[in-house]
């Protein structure tokens, strides 16, 4: 296995007169989980596919390990990547399928299938060697694209959005599955994806893409907590973006209470404009003179002690503490 710590600098992809990716500088330590958000068109897949060799950088330089692999062949790069539709052989077996890359690597029969073997234990595929892809559910059909991108040892496994095509109750125990993975091969995983859930919930590091740039990126615990622009906190979701005193700033939703604030907070009050029961919270829409409409998601208890109607006056208040000064970006 090859040392994995990747570095992008200056990476830049052109599509004609589309700039995809602009100048992109990223260094991503060998062993990390690292997740590539965004919204739809902001250039995730074309970096991704940058590094996987599939698209060759406009400019720039991207290094792995020691060596700089912007115009190796994908094969060369100590990369591999699983994609998106899978893109299984239909007419070959789940052991077939999986050793096909070493099969053209020159490898001889007997130690392809001693690979594909060890690979298929480690993402529990043992029992289905011998199916064809049709006979596979749609979660067995990932773990096969999986495994036959990790049949060659990769420095760096590359996935494109692998989770989209699951449902609701597969894709978390995949998630928690991918995460294992990674964790028990030691390699960089980078994982594209719409989802700041899924993001927050597996990265050691996050990029949040824009514009074929990077807006922000850091642990998942630093972008929830700092964001830097309104972009970023409003993609992560659960912030309000507000000006007060012609400052951009955000507050999480969950850091706003009730009623009126002592010392060092801000008090702001307004019409309530909705009421959603969630369970353990409740969360509220209140329509503030100031800062136009602020979303506060207060713990059942304290929300039932003081409850609200549509159409009510409402104090609220936040510690200044938790406010967030952005600066200026869309
Ligand atoms: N082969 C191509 N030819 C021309 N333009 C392309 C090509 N591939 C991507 N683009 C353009 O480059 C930009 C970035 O696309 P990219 O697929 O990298 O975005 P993305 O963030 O992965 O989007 P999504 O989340 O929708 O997959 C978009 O404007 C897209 O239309």
């Amino acid at each position: 296995m090859s040392d994995g710590t990747l570095e992008l600098v200056k990476v830049t992809k052109r599509y004609g007169e589309t700039v995809a990716v602009d100048a992109v500088d990223l260094r991503v330590p060998a062993g990390t989980y690292c997740c590539f958000l965004g919204p739809s068109g902001c250039g995730k897949s074309s970096t991704l596919r940058m590094i996987a060799g599939h698209e060759i950088a406009s400019s720039g330089d991207i290094l792995l390990g020691h060596g700089n692999i912007t115009n190796l062949p994908p094969s060369k790069r100590g990369t591999a990547m699983m994609f998106q539709n899978y893109a299984l052989f239909p007419h070959l077996t789940v052991r077939d399928n999986i050793a096909f890359s070493l099969k053209m690597r020159g490898q001889d029969k007997a130690a392809r299938y001693a690979k594909a073997a060890s690979v298929m234990e480690l993402v529990d595929l043992g029992p289905f060697a011998d199916r064809m892809p049709a006979q596979l559910s749609g979660g067995q059909q990932q773990r096969v694209a999986l495994a036959r991108a990790l049949v060659t040892d990769p420095g760096i496994l590359l996935l494109d959005e692998p989770l989209s095509a699951l449902d609701p109750f597969l894709r978390l125990r995949v998630r928690t599955e991918l995460k294992r993975l990674q964790r028990e091969l030691g390699i960089s995983f980078l994982h594209v994806t719409h989802g700041q859930d899924e993001a927050m919930a597996l990265a050691d590091l996050v990029v949040i893409m824009k514009d074929g740039k990077i807006e922000q990126s850091g642990t998942p615990q630093d972008v929830f907590h700092r964001p830097r622009t309104a972009f970023v906190a409003r993609f992560m979701g659960g912030h309000n973006v507000v000006t007060l005193e012609g400052q951009p700033l955000t507050v999480r939703a969950d850091r706003i209470r009730l009623g009126q604030g002592g010392e060092a907070t801000r008090t702001l009050s307004g019409e309530v404009r909705g009421v959603e029961y969630q369970g353990a919270s409740v969360t509220l829409v209140i329509a503030t003179q100031r800062a136009g409409e602020i979303t506060a998601v207060i713990p059942e208890e304290l929300y039932f002690a003081a409850a609200a109607e549509l159409g009510d006056t409402r104090t609220i208040h936040w510690a200044r503490q938790d406010e967030v000064v952005l600066s200026a970006s869309a």
